[in-house]
């Protein structure tokens, strides 16, 4: 079994570059398959397994796709299947972002439905409500759902319940598309947003307002493949961030950028930990004594989801009383028990997590139990007295490049091992075979 062993103690100095965003990426590489000509080349593309899965969708849907030193190149000229069957989805739900590139440009798409995961039911009402303003049938059945329209999908007035990341993504690839003009009105706010819409403009289409509530589209008949680079990865610099501070560190993130951490960053200074904005990136030099504080999760601007069980790592490690309140997901808490296996002194009540600081951290055997929770336990175990043990790392994998390796660099005491190799495996299963 693949894990990770960290040894608690170390203090992290020097300077980690972080890789350019997994949720910018994901959206991006889907929406290179609305261009019916030319090619699209993507730059600073994070080597993670959720790329391989994306890159895999598209192949399977017959696009071209190339991806080596960072780079993907995606050409979708050639007719393209338009269905994304379960065993993509099953690993990763943003697949679900072909539905949009898909309808607008063939006017029908068919992808299995991705239900849950360990962080919540996570529904996808909103894409399909988007779907069916601008005129689309939906179809939902034997897990899947497809989508059809006659001809091109036209420009309506979208309201969205929620800010939901993923369906403002969808139907603005969908409207770009579309006969006329969108708008699509309460939109969530992330700077992956504004990355996609910036990456569809240069495709040629006409979009105004990305990163605000209120998107405006004109629909255009074409796109076409063009050269993008992907924007920095706020969630990993975050979590390198969180890892200089509470090993008392001083630690350059580069590539990190403030305008996407304003609320991490304030976060970390309340709780004393000094930041300072360089030509490069952000410094972040950890306190003697970290203080308590407390969290609610919010749609972007407000402070990000995906470094709440990070953060939670930090507080432990904080004198007084924290509280971290999840607003996002119904269900992103699983990580709470595994930290209950290193000592950890916190309770959940409701949507709310309460801590009480400092805990005496000490290493366990733990599992990530999704990519976020499984950083946030090797944060911990940078802390814990004596050796973590943290399993399940296909869920690291999908957002987190080198994760160990980086760490090391910066002076911690971690390896990551195999110690069920493959040639063992294979031996077992044999005797299994015969037996
Ligand atoms: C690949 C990617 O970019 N993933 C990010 C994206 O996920 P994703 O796009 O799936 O997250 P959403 O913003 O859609 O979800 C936010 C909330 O809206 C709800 N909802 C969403 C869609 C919908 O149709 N109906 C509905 O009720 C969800 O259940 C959740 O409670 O944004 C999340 C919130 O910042 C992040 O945690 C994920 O890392
Ligand atoms: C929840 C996350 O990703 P996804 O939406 O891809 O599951 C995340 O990146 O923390």
């Amino acid at each position: 079994m693949e894990k990770i062993i960290v040894r608690g103690g170390r203090q992290l100095n020097g300077t980690v570059k972080v890789e350019g965003a997994k949720n910018a990426v994901l959206p991006v590489i889907a929406a290179s398959i609305i261009a019916s000509e030319g090619k699209s080349v993507l730059h600073e593309v994070p080597s993670l397994a959720d790329v391989y899965t994306i890159n895999e969708v598209l192949r399977y849907m017959n696009a071209e796709v190339d991806f080596k030193d960072n780079t993907v190149t995606v050409d979708a000229s050639k007719e393209l299947t338009t269905e994304a069957p379960f065993e993509y989805v099953r690993k990763m739900r943003a697949s679900v972002l072909v539905l949009g590139p898909l309808l607008a440009r063939y006017g029908h798409a068919k992808v299995a439905m991705p239900g849950g995961c360990a962080i919540g039911s996570r529904p996808i009402d909103q894409h399909l409500k988007g779907f069916e303003a601008m005129g689309a049938d939906v179809t939902v059945g034997n897990g899947y759902v497809e989508v059809r329209t006659e001809g091109r999908l036209k420009g309506a007035k979208v309201y969205f319940d929620v800010p939901s990341v993923g369906a403002t993504e969808n139907v603005m690839m969908a409207a770009a598309l579309a006969e006329g003009k969108t708008v699509l009105e309460n939109c969530a706010k992330e700077p992956e947003i504004v990355d996609l819409a910036n990456f569809l403009n240069k495709m040629g289409a006409h979009i105004v307002g990305a990163g605000t509530e209120t998107i405006r589209i004109t629909g255009v008949e074409k796109l076409t493949g063009t050269t993008h680079t992907i924007i920095p990865d706020r969630v990993e610099a975050g979590t390198f961030m969180v890892a200089a501070a509470i090993t008392k560190g001083n630690v350059l993130v580069k590539g990190a950028l403030t305008e996407h951490l304003r609320s991490v960053v304030s976060k970390m200074e309340e709780m004393g930990v000094t930041i300072k904005e360089e030509a490069e990136g952000l410094r972040v030099i950890g306190p003697e004594e970290l203080k308590a504080t407390d969290i609610k999760t919010m749609p972007h601007p407000g402070f990000p989801t995906d470094m709440q069980s990070q953060m939670m790592a930090l507080m432990l490690a904080a004198q007084g009383t924290s509280v971290i309140t999840e607003t996002v997901f119904e269900n992103r808490f699983m990580h709470v028990e595994e930290f209950r296996r290193m000592n950890a002194k916190m309770k959940i009540e409701g949507r709310s997590v309460i801590m009480e600081g400092p805990s005496d951290l000490q290493g366990a055997e733990v599992a990530a139990t999704d990519l976020r929770a499984g950083a946030a336990l090797i944060l911990a175990g940078l802390i814990a007295d004596g050796y973590t043990r943290v399993t399940e790392l296909k869920h690291l994998d999908r957002g987190y490049v080198d994760f160990a390796d980086k760490l090391a660099k910066l002076g911690a005491d971690i390896e990551r091992i195999n110690d069920n190799p493959k040639v063992e495996q294979t031996e077992a299963e044999k005797i299994e075979a015969t037996s």
